[in-house]
C-alpha cells in the first residue's frame, strides 16, 4: 500500500532521547515529595526521609522551604508556631509565571469536623429496596381511608397521632403518617420516635438533608400542615 494520502497510516518516529531522559529525572524528583497538611514538630527531620526540599528548616515561628522540580522552583513558607493554627503558603515559580496557594490550618480543622455515623443494620425484608416494593403494592400506607391528603391538617391533630397505629410527623410543611416506615429508617427506630408528634424538619436536615423524603414518604402523605393557627 503505497499511498501516500492514506491518512490511516502514519510513521511514528523514535522518542527523542533527551526528552526521555530528563523525563526520568523529574519522576524521580516527583517521587520524593510528600504534601502534608498538619504542622510538623520534626519538620527539620524528614529531610532525611529523601524528601529534596533545598534550604534549612528552623525550630522558630518562620520557616522557609526551596526545592526544584525539574524546570519548576518553589518555596515554602511554614509560619507554623507549634501546635498552634497556621498558614501555610507556597509560591511556584515555573516558565509561564508564579503562582501562590496559601492554605489555614485553621480552616482545614474546622471542615474535618467528624460526622457521626448511626446508621442501623436493617432486619431481613426492612431494606430501602424492600420499602420501595411496599410503597408501589400497599394501597394505603398513610391510613387515609378515603381521605384527600390534600387537606390541611393543624399541629394539635398532629399532636394527637402518637399511638402504635398512626405516628405523624411535619417535614417540610407535610404531614406524613411515618408508622409503617419505623422499621426501614436506616437511622433506626429510636432515632426516628423522636419525630413523632412534632416538626422534625429541623432534626432532619441535621442528619441528613440530602434524603429525598418527598419521594420517600410519598405514600405515607396524610395532609399539608396549616400553620395559621
Ligand atoms: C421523617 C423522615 C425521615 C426519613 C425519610 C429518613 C430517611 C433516612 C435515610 C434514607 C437514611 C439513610 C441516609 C444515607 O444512607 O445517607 C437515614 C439515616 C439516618 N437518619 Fe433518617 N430519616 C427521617 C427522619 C429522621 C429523623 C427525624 C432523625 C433524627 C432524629 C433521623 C436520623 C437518622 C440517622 C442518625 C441516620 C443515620 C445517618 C448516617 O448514616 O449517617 N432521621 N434516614
Amino acid at each position: 500500500m503505497a499511498n501516500d494520502d492514506d491518512f490511516t497510516f502514519c510513521q511514528v518516529g523514535e522518542p527523542d532521547k533527551q526528552d526521555y531522559v530528563d523525563a526520568q529525572k523529574i519522576a524521580q524528583n516527583i517521587s520524593g515529595i510528600r504534601i502534608e497538611d498538619e504542622p510538623s514538630n520534626d519538620a527539620g527531620t524528614s529531610q532525611s526521609n529523601g524528601a529534596p526540599w533545598e534550604g534549612k528548616l528552623g525550630n522558630n515561628a518562620t520557616s522557609k522551604k526551596e526545592g526544584t522540580v525539574g524546570s519548576l522552583s518553589f518555596s515554602v513558607i511554614d509560619t507554623s508556631p507549634g501546635n498552634q493554627a497556621s498558614e501555610t503558603s507556597a509560591q511556584v515559580a515555573s516558565k509561564d509565571g508564579v503562582f501562590s496557594v496559601q492554605t489555614s490550618q485553621k480552616q482545614i480543622k474546622s471542615a474535618r469536623k467528624p460526622v457521626v455515623r448511626a446508621k442501623v443494620p436493617f432486619e431481613k425484608g426492612y431494606s430501602q429496596m424492600d420499602w420501595l416494593k411496599l410503597t408501589r403494592t400497599h394501597p394505603d400506607l398513610a391510613g387515609l381511608k378515603g381521605q384527600s391528603n390534600k387537606r390541611l391538617i393543624s399541629m394539635v391533630e398532629v399532636k394527637e397521632h402518637q399511638n402504635a397505629d398512626a405516628m405523624w410527623t411535619v417535614l417540610k410543611g407535610r404531614v406524613y403518617n411515618i408508622t409503617p416506615y419505623m422499621k426501614f429508617h436506616p437511622g433506626g427506630v429510636d432515632m426516628l420516635m423522636k419525630a413523632v408528634g412534632k416538626d422534625c424538619t429541623a432534626l432532619f436536615n441535621k442528619y441528613h438533608a440530602w434524603v429525598n423524603a418527598e419521594f420517600m414518604l410519598e405514600k405515607c402523605l396524610v395532609g399539608m400542615l396549616d400553620d395559621s393557627k
